[in-house]
C-alpha cells in the first residue's frame, strides 16, 4: 500500500508491506475464529438447554469454516516458505489433528441431538480449545519470525525493514530520525580467498556487532548480500554519526584472525519530512556508493 497521510488512513495499513504483516492478521483473525469455534462448542457441550439448536449449528458452521481456512493458510505459508516451513508443517499437522476433533463435533452435531455428552467429552472439548488457543498462538509467532527475519544473521529482512520504515514515515513523529545504509568492502575477495562458509561467518559477525550497538528503538535490516541498514530513532545526524563509527570500530575489532581487516562502507543520511521510503533510501544508498567511490571504509552523510 502506497503511503497515505492523515491518521484516520493509519488503520488500514498493514504492519508490514509484505507477507509478514498479512500473515500476522491473517493468523491473528484465525485465533480469533478458532476461539469463538471453542467457545460455541464449549457451550454447547456444557449447556444442553433451549438455545442449543442454533448454538449447535453456528458452532459446526465456524467449526467448518475453521477446518478451511487454515487449511488455506497452511498452504499459502507452504507456497510462500517453500524451503522452510517444515517446522510450520508439523505444528501444523497438530492443529489439523485438533481441528479433526471439530469436525467429529459436525458430524456428531448432524447425527444426533441428545444428551449424549458426558463430563469427559467437556473437559476434552476445553482441553481442546486450550491447546488450539497455545497451537495458534505459537503458530503466529513461528510464521511471524520466519517471515520477517533473516535466516543466516538474525537481524530483520528487507520486506520488514521496509514496513517499518513506512510504519515510521507514517507516524511522522517530531523526533530527528537516521538512516544509515552500510556495505561491506571487498567482501567478493573473502569468499574468493577463504571460502563461502567464512563469508557467511563475517555477515553472522556484522549482524551482532549491529545487534550490540542498536537500541531496542532501532531497527536492523540485512537488505542485500553483504549490505545492512539500520533506522536510528531519535538521533540527530551527529548523533547517527557517532553511532557509525562506533559501528566501523566494532566491525573492524571483530575481525577473525585468518581473515583481513574487515570494513564497510557507510551511507547516512536524517529523515527529513518530505521524504518516502523510496526516496530516504535512494539518498542513503547514494551516500554509501559515494564512500565506495571515495575509497571505501568511511562513511559519507548526505
Ligand atoms: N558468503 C556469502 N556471500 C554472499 C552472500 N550473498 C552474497 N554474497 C556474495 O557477496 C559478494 C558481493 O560482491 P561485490 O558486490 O563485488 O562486493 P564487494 O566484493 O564487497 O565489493 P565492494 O562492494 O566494491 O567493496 C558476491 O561474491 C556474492 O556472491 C551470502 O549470503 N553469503
Amino acid at each position: 500500500m502506497q503511503q497515505q497521510s492523515g491518521s484516520n488512513m493509519r488503520l488500514w495499513v498493514l504492519p508490514s508491506r509484505g507477507a509478514g504483516g498479512a500473515y500476522f492478521i491473517g493468523t491473528g483473525f484465525l485465533l480469533l475464529l478458532n476461539v469463538l469455534v471453542s467457545a460455541f462448542l464449549t457451550g454447547w457441550a456444557l449447556n444442553q438447554g433451549q438455545w442449543q439448536a442454533g448454538a449447535e449449528w453456528l458452532g459446526a458452521g465456524l467449526a467448518f469454516a475453521s477446518v478451511v481456512a487454515v487449511a488455506f493458510m497452511y498452504l499459502l505459508v507452504s507456497l510462500i516458505h517453500l524451503k522452510r516451513h517444515i517446522k510450520v508443517t508439523v505444528l501444523f499437522g497438530l492443529l489439523l489433528l485438533q481441528q479433526a476433533r471439530y469436525l467429529d463435533g459436525l458430524e456428531q452435531v448432524l447425527l444426533f441431538s441428545g444428551d449424549w455428552l458426558d463430563l469427559t467429552e467437556d473437559v476434552l472439548f476445553l482441553f481442546g480449545a486450550i491447546v488450539l488457543a497455545v497451537g495458534m498462538t505459537l503458530w503466529v509467532i513461528l510464521t511471524y519470525r520466519l517471515s520477517t527475519l533473516d535466516k543466516l544473521t538474525r537481524v530483520h529482512n528487507r520486506r520488514y525493514f521496509e514496513g517499518a520504515l513506512q510504519r515510521y514515515l507514517l507516524s511522522r513523529r517530531q523526533e530527528a530520525c537516521c538512516l544509515l545504509v552500510m556495505d561491506l568492502d571487498d567482501f567478493k575477495a573473502i569468499n574468493d580467498n577463504h571460502g563461502h562458509a567464512s563469508g557467511d561467518r563475517v555477515l553472522k559477525i556484522l549482524g551482532e556487532v549491529l545487534r550490540q550497538n542498536a537500541r531496542r528503538e532501532d531497527v536492523i535490516c540485512r537488505s542485500g548480500g553483504e549490505e545492512f541498514e539500520m533506522l536510528l530513532v531519535g538521533v540527530s545526524l551527529a548523533t547517527a554519526q557517532q553511532i557509525a563509527q562506533r559501528i566501523m570500530h566494532c566491525i573492524k575489532a571483530a575481525t577473525p584472525d585468518d581473515l583481513p581487516t574487515l570494513t564497510a562502507s557507510m551511507g547516512l543520511t536524517s529523515v527529513l519530512p518530505e521524504d518516502d521510503v523510496d526516496r530516504l533510501r535512494s539518498r542513503a544508498d547514494k551516500a554509501m556508493y559515494m564512500a565506495k567511490e571515495q575509497g571505501k571504509a568511511r562513511i559519507v552523510l548526505l
